[in-house]
């Protein structure tokens, strides 16, 4: 049987209008390994994170995810949990009532998936009757995270996980982030935080070192 990569990135490019972005980009990604991806605001790493979550058409070049072409497929969405795209809060529904939703929608048993201690360990104990609009910003980043983190995946990607998290926060994260790769997942970061990056276990590769110039 064939091991395909996590994710394996050849010869991407994307351009916004007239501006490139993204020239001649690889990127590989080992089953069961972590890869961070850093570089400077604006050089491309969310543009690239879009592109492997199937939220954005590169204008060419080829990407696969465990082997086969990113899409809108319930098949590739089963395999990837993302925090590319901002969660959508649901009016009236509160920290604990999100987390069973995403445990229930992935066919899990919520108190087998252990939203309690999940919740708890992110700090988000004291606000499982919150709604999540009434959360701080740091709040809502430990329970977007808590969401990506609960349901089943084998391939994680996301964008900055460390944003308004605080030290301690960024440390408990980090922590979680190298169980899930000790449990088999794969993991896909863009970071700011290299820290933070090596204590996920993620591996750190700049934008600079995944383009390979212009040979189109
Ligand atoms: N929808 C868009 N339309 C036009 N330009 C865009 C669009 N999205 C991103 N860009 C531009 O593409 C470049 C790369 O943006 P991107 O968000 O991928 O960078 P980044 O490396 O993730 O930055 P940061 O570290 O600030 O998050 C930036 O110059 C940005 O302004």
């Amino acid at each position: 049987m064939v091991e395909h990569s996590a994710v394996e990135v050849e010869n991407l490019y994307v351009s916004y209008g007239s501006t490139p972005v993204l020239v001649n980009v690889g990127l590989t990604v080992p089953a069961g390994a972590g890869v961070c991806v850093t570089g400077d605001n604006g050089i491309g790493k969310s543009t690239l994170l879009r592109c492997v979550s199937s939220l954005q058409q590169p204008d060419s070049g080829a990407i696969r995810v465990f082997g086969a072409e990113p899409g809108d497929s319930p098949a590739f969405w089963a395999t990837v949990a993302t925090t590319v795209e901002p969660p959508t809060w649901y009016l009236g529904l509160t920290v604990r009532e999100h987390a069973e939703l995403v445990c229930r929608a992935h066919g899990q048993d919520p108190e087998d998936a252990g939203i309690d201690e999940a919740l708890e360990r992110l700090g988000l104990g004291a606000h499982a009757d919150a709604i999540p609009p009434s959360l701080s910003s740091g709040q809502k980043q430990r329970l977007t995270l808590a969401l990506v983190l609960l349901r089943p995946s084998s391939l994680l990607i996301l964008d900055e996980p460390e944003q308004r998290l605080d030290p301690d926060g960024r440390a408990m994260v980090a922590g979680m982030l190298a169980e899930y790769l000790s449990t088999g997942g794969s993991l896909l970061l863009a970071s700011h935080d290299d820290k933070f990056a090596v204590a996920s276990g993620a591996e750190i590769v700049t934008m600079e070192q995944l383009s390979g110039g212009e040979d189109r």
